[in-house]
């Protein structure tokens, strides 16, 4: 039986990555840094995947083993896994990229032939390729070169709400997604062979992680921030705010615009109706998802490449303007909620240098116009007079 090895096994690990492995006929080992969550995982050995839909559906993941982050035991398991993925945030990738250089020394010195692929399965820009650069600064030449004939590092855009639990009648192991989901995995990068039933191999994976990346998690991004700041608690309700759903829908056009002229391929009707889709699962009534979920880390999600300043590059790069941008990064910058600690760190930027410093600092941008919006929309936010973008 082939083996993979999933990084984090929370939300999206156990109700995405997790599940579609097994669903391959992989026996799923998962490496976590909550002991708790190890020793849950290992002594159950399975867990279920509850699809929130019309239909409640209930699946079990079966035959799964777990092992703590770093352990001798998680670094063996890279001597004979078929394949590696880590669902553990952005962030977090750097203490896998430890483990990783040291289990794939052991495999190049005791199981050195077969190829393996490792997928980074995390909403960010090329993470796996931000992987790879980790693992091959922490090893020699030799190691380099043999990663280079082995290892493969292909990027992935993967889709698929997965709220938190707490809400939901379930079991502490138990998993909850909507039932849509997309995994596209860039093909050139691929080391030997990968089948993969559910996931999408793709040439150039450009178009699809950029759509994904800011039609969906920048138009969530959007709701959650504007919701938060409208006092919505879920993304559900901030939808159902007419200022705040023109606002999501804005956002995805002005991305959408930007993303036709950067990628030929993708075409305005095709977007729109992919943005479209991703409006109705926010809204869907059998989800519920906290703002504070989706608006996690601001620092991030304000990152030049990331949601919001990935898309509005874009849109002005093809010369037009994005007032709804804006404000989703202004909504973005306003986020002041004392239980996150990035958000926290944000509202410390504005305090102690201004609005436009912590845009300078956060996103490095420093165009006069751009950051003279952002600071508009945002004394419009504070001054709590916005209810609706200004154009
Ligand atoms: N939840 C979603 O809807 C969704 C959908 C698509 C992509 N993602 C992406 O998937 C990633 C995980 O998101 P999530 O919602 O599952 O978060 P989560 O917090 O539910 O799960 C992350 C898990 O990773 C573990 N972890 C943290 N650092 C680790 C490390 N170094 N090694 C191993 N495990 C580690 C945590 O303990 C946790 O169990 C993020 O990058 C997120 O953007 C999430
Ligand atoms: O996971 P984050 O913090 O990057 O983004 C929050 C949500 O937008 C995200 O988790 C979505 O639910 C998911 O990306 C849908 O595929």
């Amino acid at each position: 039986m082939k083996k993979a090895l999933h990084f984090g096994a929370g939300n999206i690990g156990r109700g995405f990555i997790g599940m579609v492995l097994c669903d391959n006929g992989y026996h799923v080992v998962f490496a976590d840094v909550v002991p708790s969550l190890v020793e849950q995982l290992a002594a159950a050995g399975s867990y279920r995947v509850i699809t929130l839909d019309t239909e409640i559906e209930t699946k079990e993941v079966a035959g799964v083993r777990a092992v703590l982050l770093g352990s001798q035991a998680c670094r063996e398991e890279l001597v004979d896994a078929d394949l590696v993925t880590t669902a553990v945030g952005l962030g977090n990738l750097v203490h896998v990229a430890d483990v990783l250089a040291d289990g794939l020394q052991r495999r190049m010195q005791r199981n050195p032939e077969p190829m393996l692929n490792v997928i980074a399965c995390e909403n960010a820009i090329r993470a796996t390729s931000t992987l790879r650069d980790l693992v091959y600064e922490r090893v020699d030449h030799e190691v380099r070169t043999w990663l280079d004939g082995h290892v493969g590092f292909p990027d992935a855009a993967v889709d698929r709400i997965a709220p938190n639990r707490d809400g939901y009648a379930v079991e502490p192991l138990d998993a909850v997604v909507e039932r849509y989901f997309e995994w596209d995995i860039e093909q050139p990068a691929v080391r030997g062979e990968l089948a993969l039933s559910g996931a999408t191999f793709v040439r150039d994976l450009g178009p699809y992680l950029e759509r994904k990346l800011y039609l969906v998690n920048g138009a969530h991004a959007a709701a959650a921030y504007a919701g938060y700041r409208r006092g919505h608690q879920t993304v559900r309700e901030a939808m159902q705010d007419p200022a705040i759903a023109q606002l999501v829908a804005d956002v995805q056009e002005e991305a959408a615009q930007g993303l036709t002229s950067a990628y030929p391929d993708l075409t305005l009707s095709g977007l729109r109706q992919y943005a479209n889709t991703v409006r109705t699962r926010f809204l869907n009534p059998h989800v519920v998802d906290h703002v504070d979920r989706v608006g996690r880390d601001p620092l991030r999600k304000l990152a030049a490449s990331d949601r919001l300043f990935g898309p509005l590059r874009l849109t002005m790069a093809a010369g037009r303007k994005a007032p709804a941008l804006t404000s989703a990064i202004a909504f973005a910058l306003s986020y002041d909620n004392e239980q996150d600690e990035s958000a926290q760190k944000v509202q410390q930027m504005i305090q102690e240098h201004g609005v436009s410093q912590a845009i300078a600092q956060i996103a490095g941008c420093t165009d006069e116009t751009v950051v003279a919006s952002i600071v508009r929309e945002y004394e419009r936010i504070q001054g709590g007079i916005w209810n609706g973008t200004a154009s």
